[in-house]
């Protein structure tokens, strides 16, 4: 019995990409954040309608990341996005207290689906720069972060406009691709 060995057979593996999604209210400053990593810089955004997809790579670890509009009318596609998602990025106007019940709603809603049962969690607390703008910690506790078990969470605070905080997000994010 003769075996042929292909060449693609002796190269190693292509490096794995990790889906991520990036989901929250709008207004919230997904796209910001999104271009912030991609290119450190500002970039002018209009309210996003479907989605922007591009590869960021940190350290040898490829992210594909999917900015989802998050305009109430397209909240319901956003699970149309779900399947194969390593990490949700749920971004936080830390500014806007009256919709902080809504972001809740959605964010309990994502952790019961099926096909984000893997899924870790990274919670931006976006517009730090704000005056009077909600802290992590505050934000943590209105969202009952602490009660969530069966996800790997992680809050961090930011600001897309100057990029503070991002870098801590997406080290956290490459920590745990490791783990599973
Ligand atoms: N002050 C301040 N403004 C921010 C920050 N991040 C984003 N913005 C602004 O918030 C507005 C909305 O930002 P986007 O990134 O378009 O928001 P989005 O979450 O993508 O919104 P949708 O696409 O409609 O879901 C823009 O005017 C941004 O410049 C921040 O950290 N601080
Ligand atoms: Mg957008």
């Amino acid at each position: 019995m003769s075996v042929v060995l292909h060449q693609s057979d002796c190269l190693p593996p292509l490096l794995s990409e990790h889906k991520v999604i990036i989901v929250g209210l709008d207004n919230a400053g997904k796209t910001t954040i999104l271009y912030q990593f991609l290119m450190n810089e500002v970039v002018h955004t209009s309210p996003t309608i479907g989605s922007n997809v591009e590869e960021i790579v940190v350290k040898n670890t490829h992210f594909l990341m999917w900015d989802i509009g998050g305009q109430e009318s397209l909240r319901s596609l956003w699970n149309t996005y779900y399947s194969n998602t390593e990490f949700i990025i749920l971004v936080v106007d830390s500014i806007d207290r009256e919709r902080l019940s809504i972001t809740k709603e959605e964010l309990y809603r994502m952790l019961a689906h099926e096909d984000l049962r893997k899924a870790a969690v990274l919670i931006f607390a976006n517009k730090q720069d704000m005056k009077g703008c909600m802290t992590a910690a505050e934000i943590s506790k209105y969202l009952t972060l602490s009660s969530i078990k069966d996800h790997p969470w992680h809050i961090q605070s930011c600001c897309a406009l100057t990029g503070e905080g991002l870098c801590q997000g997406l080290e956290w994010m490459t920590s745990r691709t490791g783990v599973r």
